[in-house]
């Protein structure tokens, strides 16, 4: 069995795949800042014969992590952010600086659908960009719904967005704090991408497919009117590409990955972006 770790500021989640079928078996999440303790969420390390880990957490996390699991099982590969990779140019001016979960999704989506806007709703919404040609232009940082609803303080933390809801609702005017508040920081995610593909697809004159990934992706995915694909294994596509392992993967199969999805013309997006200036 093969374990994909995607450790994030929040969450570190996990998958366990079989590495003879290339099946998914099992996968679960923990809170990033607990142990890692065997238990009810963790996944049997005994069946365990190699690691792939992405991880953003703070250094100590990562090293702690890699250190129980190096005990346990014979093969541990951790991803790291460099200057080129299956073809992506990495557009920072420190490559290493980019967060691994960001070249991981940009990876799997450049082997997916060529260029693309690769969105990640997570603690932070990062939205970044790779052309047809493999360079990946850098991106957008922004913070994700809870952090944009926690910094308000207005005791609405804990009222999470219902997945479930409908975007028209979500972008009516709040009629009372809580639905102002995740009203509100919804509008500003949506808009926020929407704005952000329009103006890079038109200055770079090529219309991007979009890829969602992240726990806040089915939500944001219903208020992004920019044809897109939620694909929620995307991190986990760029350490297949990075480290393949079964057959399918040595094939270029990427787990979960979706069709991609059609962008529409270049024009319309040029059109789209004209009208919301003039208003
Ligand atoms: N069951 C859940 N537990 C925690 N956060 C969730 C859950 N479902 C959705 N979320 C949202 O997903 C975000 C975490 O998404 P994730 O992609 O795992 O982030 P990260 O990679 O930063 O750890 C949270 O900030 C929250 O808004
Ligand atoms: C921007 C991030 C915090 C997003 O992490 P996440 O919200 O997925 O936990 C992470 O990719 C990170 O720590 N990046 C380093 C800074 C950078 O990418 O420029
Ligand atoms: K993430």
């Amino acid at each position: 069995m093969i374990l994909d770790l995607d450790i994030g500021n929040t969450l570190s989640k996990w998958r366990l795949k079989d590495s003879e079928s290339s099946e998914i078996r099992s996968r679960g999440a923990v809170w990033t800042r607990e142990e890692w303790r065997p238990g009810a969420d963790i996944p049997d390390l005994d069946v365990v014969e190699a690691v792939r880990i992405s991880s953003v957490a703070r250094a100590a996390v990562l090293e702690e992590t890699v250190a129980l699991l190096r005990s346990r099982v014979r093969h541990v590969h951790v991803a790291h952010s460099t200057h080129e990779a299956l073809g992506v140019v990495n557009g920072y001016e420190e490559p290493g600086r980019l967060g691994v979960d960001r070249w991981m999704g940009a990876l799997a989506g450049y082997q997916l659908a060529g260029g693309c806007c690769a969105v990640d709703c997570g603690s932070a919404i990062t939205i970044d960009f790779v052309l047809p040609g493999g360079t990946h232009l850098g991106g957008f940082i922004i913070p994700g719904l809870r952090l944009m609803k926690e910094s308000l303080k207005l005791g609405t933390r804990n009222v999470a967005i219902d997945p479930d809801s409908e975007a028209d609702a979500l972008l009516e005017p709040g009629r009372r704090t809580v639905d102002a508040v995740n009203h509100g920081i919804y509008m500003a995610a949506v808009s926020a991408i929407n704005r952000i593909y329009s103006e890079v697809c038109d200055q770079e004159g090529v219309a991007l497919p979009m890829l969602l990934t992240g726990g806040d992706a089915r939500v944001v995915s219903r208020g992004v009117q920019v044809p897109h694909a939620v694909w929620p294994d995307m991190v986990y596509g760029g350490l297949e590409a990075c480290f393949p392992m079964t057959f399918a993967e040595r094939a270029g199969k990427m787990s979960g990955a979706p069709r991609v999805p059609e962008p529409v013309a270049l024009e319309k997006i040029r059109a789209g972006l004209a009208f919301s200036m003039l208003l």
